[in-house]
């Protein structure tokens, strides 16, 4: 019996409605320790640092040279003279750089995200402004902060989608302030940072993702008001959860527009030839050289490029419907597919991966609640229909990635082929994903397993 003051027995909000006089308002809770937002999400609240203090300026001033001398990719066709010698002058002069001290880094996350941050960047630049005959020898100066610095932020030394995209924007328009602060920036009222190829086109891919995440913080305020639901189970709370997950369906509805219009701003080709190539990892090194971290004892392993599959928002609304546990094996993904989703979480911060473990350890998921109620028809087709906007998110991704990747790359082989018809080996490796990935057949597979884990209804 539940003693009469419990919150469980206290009149409750519908999240729908908003909050009413007398109900408890669970927003806030928890939130704070995963470092989620509750108006921006997986976004900080305000544009993250975008320059690190004094004692560190000689990091800033490197990546700004970087970016001001239009650093060129050194798999640039008709690479000019001048090009290679640009290139090769920032480099002497990053490997002349002192080590800086970074002892007083640690004492501050925000200090900690920007160094990841700018360190990461400076070392993608060296390692593609270098020619593909050279080895990937990362100088000191870059290598021995940026590993200290990534095992304090337990992440890997390499640029993550954190870098890229959370902690990568700034605002155009002030925002308006409210009773409560400021309110979530705009969806069109940002930019980006920091750009390898300082193109639009960069901009609106980074950006893309940035929108998804901000338009997906109601996704995750109505995961939390399933939960609470889930925790009383009764007839009101099934009449909530149906709602919640119809509104959840169309939010992730909303997402896969956001995600169609990347392509009003980025151009496929310029993605292909001029942006992408910039976020290699050392696993899809076009060279496959092995990546040196200079004067560094226990050389990094993880070293991955970034994919907005290190998302915590997509990963959280797999979890959440139950997507990850379905049908684990069998069919489309192999058991290594599985596992590489669960690897892009190394390199997510590391309270949003744990937000994702607490997600997981629910201890009632709201598909084993379906399960267990399908004679109610309502609450199935709400599950269904969230299920199913997820596998068309995951559709239109593959879209994206057949405009983006597979047709370029494939027009590519072709260019090759023609100029040099024993060349088809190189245009065999072009349809890897940042990640390793052998992309179509790793998209596919999870996309159709999504498509698996709607529930049949029991006669
Ligand atoms: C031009 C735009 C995009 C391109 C070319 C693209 C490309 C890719 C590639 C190549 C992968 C394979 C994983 C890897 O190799 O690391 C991937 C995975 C993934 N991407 Fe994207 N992506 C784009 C935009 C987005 C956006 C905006 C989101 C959502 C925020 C997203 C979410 C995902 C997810 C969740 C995965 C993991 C696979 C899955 O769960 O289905 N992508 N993407």
């Amino acid at each position: 019996m539940l003693p009469p003051d419990h919150f469980l027995l206290q009149p409750r909000q519908d999240f729908l409605i908003g909050v009413q006089e007398g109900h408890i308002d669970t927003s806030t809770l928890a939130a704070h320790d995963f470092d989620v937002d509750t108006r921006t999400g997986f976004m900080p609240p305000d544009p993250p640092l975008s320059r690190l203090p004094a004692q560190w300026e000689l990091w800033e001033t490197a990546l700004d040279a970087a970016m001001q001398a239009k650093l060129q990719l050194s798999v640039k066709r008709c690479l000019t003279v001048e090009e290679k010698n640009s290139s090769e002058s920032w480099r002497e002069h990053v490997r002349k750089l002192p080590v800086l001290p970074m002892s007083e880094l640690t004492h501050s996350e925000l200090l900690l995200r920007r160094a990841h941050h700018v360190l990461t960047f400076i070392m993608h630049f060296y390692i593609y402004t270098l020619p593909l005959s050279s080895s990937v020898l990362i100088p000191e100066p870059i290598s021995v902060p940026l590993v200290a610095i990534s095992n304090h932020l337990q992440l890997p030394p390499v640029v993550t989608y954190s870098d890229n995209v959370l902690y990568n924007w700034d605002i155009i328009h002030p925002r308006a302030q409210t009773e409560l602060g400021f309110e979530a920036p705009a969806l069109d009222n940002l930019r980006s940072q920091d750009m390898f190829s300082g193109t639009i086109d960069e901009q609106e891919f980074y950006l893309a993702s940035a929108r998804i995440e901000l338009r997906g913080v109601e996704a995750l305020e109505l995961m939390r008001a399933t939960m609470d639901e889930l925790f009383v189970g009764d007839k009101i709370a099934i009449r909530r959860i149906t709602a919640y997950l119809y509104k959840l369906a169309s939010v992730v509805g909303d997402l896969t527009t956001i995600l169609l219009d990347v392509r009003k701003g980025c151009d496929p080709n310029t993605f292909y030839h001029s942006i992408r190539p910039w976020f290699r990892g050392a696993d899809s090194d076009p060279a496959h050289r092995k990546w040196v971290f200079e004067g560094v004892e226990e050389q990094p392993t993880d070293l991955s490029g970034p994919s907005a599959g290190q998302s915590a928002l997509i990963h959280a609304l797999d979890v959440f419907l139950g997507l990850d546990n379905c049908n684990v094996v069998e069919g489309g993904v192999a058991p290594d597919q599985r596992t590489l989703l669960r690897r892009m979480q190394i390199y997510m911060p590391r309270y949003h991966r744990n937000f994702l473990r607490h997600l997981s350890t629910s201890p009632r998921p709201v598909r084993t609640f379906v399960m267990q109620t399908r004679s109610d028809m309502n609450l199935l087709d709400a599950y269904n229909s969230a299920v199913q906007s997820v596998k068309e998110f995951r559709d239109a991704h593959i879209k994206i990635v057949a405009i983006y990747i597979i047709a370029p790359a494939a027009r590519e082989r072709t260019e090759l082929e023609h100029a040099d018809p024993e060349a088809k080996e190189v245009g065999k490796q072009v349809l890897m994903g940042t990640g390793g990935t052998d992309l179509v057949r790793f998209l596919k597979g999870v996309r159709d397993k999504t498509a698996e884990a709607v529930v049949e209804p029991t006669l």
